[in-house]
């Protein structure tokens, strides 16, 4: 990729279907079930980016098989919850999944692991974690200030038990855990304390657990969970589209009017992504929910309030779209945003205004007031995020530059590619 992409506005209004690649969250869930199960298990419409290298790389490390099995597909060899490793040294780049799910997975293990990252990732919480997991019996240590990466991990199975975790800075420290659980010596009781942020991906993590013969009972309102040693089974898994990614496609409608539509999604899909469709509607966009697909069609866009603490990943894309809306847009419940790939409030902020908004910080959101827009050159932080939201403000405002368009590759690598699709 060069160091800079210039977007080219649209000549009209939009007309495309496009199936973005699979769902990061749920390739990340199925590699570790998959892992840790009994069996060779089958992974289809797989996410192939740096965030899902990563964990295959690591289960590598512990001696669990991942191999490529045809377009999109990997076959892994499950390690029946007996981790082969008896020391590995684990690097994964700046992947929050992959940072909490491993830590989880290696107190199975008997022997030695350690765990980094990029310079950001040892700044991204997992004390946390940690501490629940040392309650369960487990020996973790967190090295940077903070409670952050590098993590130690000094294995002799995971005994079990009743363990509390903090659910306000990422969902990713409990879902970490319920899938561990059931390859723990004894059933694990898990407890949130605090408000779960998230709360779809600790669905997603039990329904994925599910599909691989673990059994586990949740309160709910997800506060608390109960996991016996039921292990896991091998099996062949369908992967979802990635609806984070949707996000953008949807949003293109938005701003440049005209329709996309998104394949294989519904909103009975296991991302609560899915729902950024709702707030594009609060906001004037016209929403089809088919049982395979979504289509969003451009309106006339006026500002909401919207809380999107549950689909926190979409908040970046819906500030792109406040950008061409009638009066300010406040978005709620997004402070653990800041423990992201970069402070996803304070960041996005200055590259809001840069490109003509007004925008009040607030500790737990913005609430953005459109201006006249102007072209900029977008900084985009290392967060994938960053460069795929604010990309979309070129389709229609001339002059924006991506900076850094390579970091799309955390979660996807074509992005650039598949927007050109959609927009040509
Ligand atoms: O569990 C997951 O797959 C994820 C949970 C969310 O993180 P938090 O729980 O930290 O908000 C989300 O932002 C991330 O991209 C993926
Ligand atoms: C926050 C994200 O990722 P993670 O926490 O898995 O690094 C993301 O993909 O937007």
């Amino acid at each position: 990729m060069p160091d800079s992409y210039a977007v080219k506005p649209v000549s009209g209004p939009l007309d495309a279907r496009i199936r973005p690649p699979g769902s990061k969250s749920i390739t990340n869930r199925a590699l570790v079930c998959a892992a840790l199960a009994q069996g060779r298990s089958h992974l289809t419409g797989v996410l192939h980016s740096d965030d899902t290298r990563v964990m295959i790389e690591g289960l590598g490390k512990l001696g669990i098989a991942v191999e490529p099995a045809g377009d999109a597909s990997l076959a892994v060899e499950g390690c029946g919850g007996e981790i082969p490793a008896l020391e590995a040294d684990l690097f994964i780049g700046n992947s929050g999944t992959t940072v909490r799910f491993l830590t989880a997975l290696v107190t199975l293990g008997h022997g030695a692991f350690r765990l980094d990252g990029v310079p950001r990732m040892r700044e991204r919480p997992i004390g946390d974690l940690a501490d629940a997991l040392n309650a369960l019996g487990a020996k973790v240590q967190c090295e940077s200030p903070g409670g952050c990466p590098p993590v130690e991990v000094h294995a002799n199975g995971l005994p079990g038990g009743a363990a509390a975790v903090r659910g306000d800075i990422s969902s990713q420290f409990l879902s970490g855990l319920m899938m561990a659980a059931p390859c723990a010596d004894r059933p694990v009781e898990l407890s949130v304390n605090g408000e779960l942020v998230s709360k779809p991906y600790v669905a997603m993590t039990l329904e994925v657990m599910r599909a691989f013969g673990a059994d586990g009972a949740a309160a709910d309102d997800l506060s608390s969970f109960s996991i016996p040693c039921s292990g896991y089974r091998a099996c062949d898994y369908a992967i979802e589209p990635d609806a984070s990614a949707a996000s953008y496609f949807w949003a293109a409608a938005a701003i440049a009017g005209g329709t996309v539509t998104v394949e294989g999604l519904s909103m009975d899909a296991l991302q609560g992504d899915v729902h950024v469709v709702d707030c594009l509607e609060k906001m004037g966009c016209r929403v089809e929910r088919q049982a395979d697909a979504i289509s969003v069609t451009g309106g006339s866009l006026h500002g909401a309030e919207l809380d999107m603490n549950a689909i926190s990943d979409t908040a970046q894309t819906i500030a792109a779209v406040a950008l061409f809306a009638e009066g300010p847009t406040t978005i709620t419940g997004i402070g653990h945003n800041r423990h992201k790939e970069t402070d996803r409030i304070g960041d996005l902020a200055v590259e809001l205004r840069k490109l003509g908004a007004t925008v009040d910080e607030h500790d737990d959101g913005m609430t953005i007031t459109p201006g006249s827009l102007r072209p900029a050159e977008v900084a985009t932080y290392d967060d994938h995020r960053m460069a795929m939201s604010l990309a979309l403000v070129g389709l229609r405002q001339p002059g924006v530059v991506i900076l850094d368009p390579g970091c799309t590759s955390k979660t996807y690598p074509e992005f650039f590619r598949d927007l050109e699709s959609i927009t040509a």
